[in-house]
């Protein structure tokens, strides 16, 4: 099986600092891998290295079977669909939601008096149907509330039909509906052995959608554990990565946790 990702002793230094540090991990076709971390461990950087915006200071990265370095980063970035919060500021406020998802396929944030091809427009549709915004393609970006932006983001992320997806914090900020909606939508896209490999980041074990199959755990910059779920997501390890006692429990593939009671 070809490796989508594989980083081996990636840091990433910036001021005499590492935001991350030494980072080995890997990511094969077929899988689903959740980051999860406290706030600054280094997550959306080690997202940023994995979409190719960022060079690791050392160590060596290869995503889809390109090094990076040595490829045209403007090749592979269509190969990877990207959906953060760092795109909102990049997309125009007026624009339509159609239009929003449509200038992925050309690379762009903004629409030029393209002319956009009938089939690109139906997968346009066809995604924002998926994600549940079938209602919503003549509304100006802008005027979305947070979980209809993010849900927008993940549509404009396929559009390129990428080998990898990359999710930064998908839902936060969305109220308990809106997560659990998305999280229903990821479980699917996850279960869709024709859906790309997915990374997800997240700070939020009940974020994980159901059919995801990995989890790296990150703390301080480097990795504490890296594996499949039901091995790797432990208490002690959840509790370790976080920085306080945690019980961690698991009911049909969702997952909670809480802290220990203190005293
Ligand atoms: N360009 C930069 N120069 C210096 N420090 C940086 C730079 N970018 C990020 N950092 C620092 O690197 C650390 C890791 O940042 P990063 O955004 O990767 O963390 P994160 O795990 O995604 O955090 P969060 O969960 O809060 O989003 C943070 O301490 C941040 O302040």
């Amino acid at each position: 099986m070809s490796d989508v990702l594989e980083l081996v002793d990636v840091s990433v230094v910036r001021d005499g600092r590492a935001l991350v540090e030494q980072v080995s991990w890997s990511v094969a076709e077929g899988e689903r891998w959740v980051i999860l971390g406290p706030n600054g461990a280094g997550k959306t950087t080690l997202l940023q290295v994995a979409s190719s915006y960022l060079y690791p200071s050392t160590g060596t990265a290869a995503i889809l079977g390109e090094k990076l370095g040595g490829v045209d980063v403007f090749e592979l970035r269509p190969r990877i669909g990207l959906a953060g919060a760092s795109m909102v500021d990049k997309l125009p406020r007026r624009q339509t939601v159609l239009d929003t998802v449509l200038t992925a396929a050309y690379g762009m944030t903004a629409t030029w008096r393209e002319q956009y091809d009938t089939s690109d427009e139906s997968r346009a549709r066809l995604l924002l149907d998926l994600l549940g915004m079938a209602e919503y393609t003549e509304r100006r970006f802008g005027t979305l509330s947070e979980g209809e932006r993010k849900r927008t983001l993940i549509a404009r992320a396929l559009m390129t039909d990428p080998e990898l997806l990359l999710l930064d914090e998908p839902a936060a900020g969305l109220d308990l509906g809106g997560r659990e909606d998305l999280v229903r939508r990821l479980g699917a896209l996850a279960r869709d052995p024709q859906a790309p490999a997915m990374v997800m980041v997240t700070h939020h074990v009940e974020e994980i959608p159901p059919g995801f199959t990995h989890v790296l755990m990150i703390r301080q910059g480097k990795v504490l554990a890296a594996g499949p779920l039901q091995d790797t997501l432990t208490p002690r390890n959840l509790s370790l990565c976080f920085g306080l006692p945690l019980t961690l429990e698991r009911h049909a593939d969702r997952w909670s946790a809480r802290g220990l009671p203190l005293g």
